[in-house]
């Protein structure tokens, strides 16, 4: 299973927004993208490169995860990005329009020359109808020796631009992809984060997102706008009874007498090992996010 980090709120901004940059280090969001793709105009792509340079190598993040999305290996800039993110040496550097597993192999061999210690992880955009149909050669690329792939962000924009499925309550068009991405993703333990909801005046139809990627299984929330983190926070985050129960559960498979048991009941619920492997990651997850929360409150 995927290492136990926050990563319910995962919050874009654009890397040509200096205020922005600056401001993401005062916002709750479990993760920042400092972006260097669609959020930036062309002719501001060179400023906003060495803006985030600058703001990564500057830190005061705190334990926010920082990536940095480049432009893509065909356009103008994506070299230079992937150079200059590679030097800045962020959590991650996030790959737009990946589509098979070539393009995290060429990213990787620019990163190994500057970071042999494999300290910077590769993040993939799946936003292209060839990664859904790559999307297990995609995900099988965390399992080869030295890989940094560590997890996938949905682009449901591009992959509605691509495919002509359109936005709509329920996401019933996306569901089959959606969750083919959360499935390839957990086969190979990365982390996996669900697309934007664009519609920033609809909060009601956000937090109702927020809850279906949550059930999906996915790990949290892209966000476009600071006022999107609290409902992607908090949908995120087991509830008390979750954790309350997920104790319970623990606690009656730690007793001597469960030594050698493979089902047990609780509470009028059958509960099975497995329960209790999913219960202690809802516990690891709570200290984590109760770490993440100190830590950006003293921050
Ligand atoms: C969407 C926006 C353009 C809206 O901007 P604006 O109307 O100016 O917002 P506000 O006036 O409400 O801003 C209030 C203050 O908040 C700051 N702010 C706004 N957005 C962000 C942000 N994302 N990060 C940090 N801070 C932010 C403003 O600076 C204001 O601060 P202050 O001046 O101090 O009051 C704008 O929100 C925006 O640009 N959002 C990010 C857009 C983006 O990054 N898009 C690319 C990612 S989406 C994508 O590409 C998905 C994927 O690839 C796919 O295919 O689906
Ligand atoms: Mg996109």
């Amino acid at each position: 299973m995927t290492d136990v980090r926050p990563r319910r709120s995962v919050l874009y901004m654009p890397g040509s927004n200096a205020r922005a940059l600056d401001k993401a280090r005062s916002l709750p969001s479990d993760a920042l993208i400092l972006d260097l793709e669609d959020a930036v105009a062309p002719d501001a792509k060179e400023v906003a490169r060495t803006q985030v340079a600058d703001a990564v190598r500057a830190g005061g993040f705190g334990t926010r995860e920082v990536l940095v999305r480049v432009n893509g290996p065909a356009t103008p800039w994506g070299a230079a990005d992937l150079a200059a993110a590679v030097a800045a040496a962020p959590d991650a550097i996030l790959l737009p329009k990946v589509s098979s597993p070539a393009d995290l192999a060429a990213a990787s061999a620019v990163a190994d020359a500057a970071d042999p210690e494999r300290r910077i992880r590769l993040w993939a955009m799946i936003e292209t109808p060839m990664a859904i149909l790559n999307i297990r050669e995609i995900a099988a690329h965390a399992a080869e020796p030295g890989s940094r792939l560590a997890g996938f962000v949905l682009g449901t924009n591009d992959l509605a631009k691509e495919t002509g499925a359109r936005h709509v309550p329920g996401r019933l068009p996306m569901l089959p992809w959606l969750m083919t991405a959360v499935a390839a993703a957990r086969a190979y333990g990365i982390a996996v984060v669900d697309g934007v909801y664009n519609d920033l005046d609809d909060e009601a139809g956000f937090a109702v997102e927020c809850a279906s990627a949550r059930d999906m299984g996915f790990d949290g929330k892209t966000l476009i706008h600071p006022r999107q983190i609290e409902v992607a926070n908090r949908t995120f985050t087991p509830s008390a009874t979750e954790v309350a129960w997920a104790e319970t559960v623990v606690a009656a498979f730690a007793v001597p007498e469960a030594a050698g048991v493979g089902a047990l009941r609780v509470d009028g619920r059958m509960v099975e090992r497995l329960h209790a492997e999913m219960a202690a990651r809802t516990l690891t997850l709570m200290r984590a996010i109760a770490e993440r929360e100190l830590t950006a409150s003293v921050a």
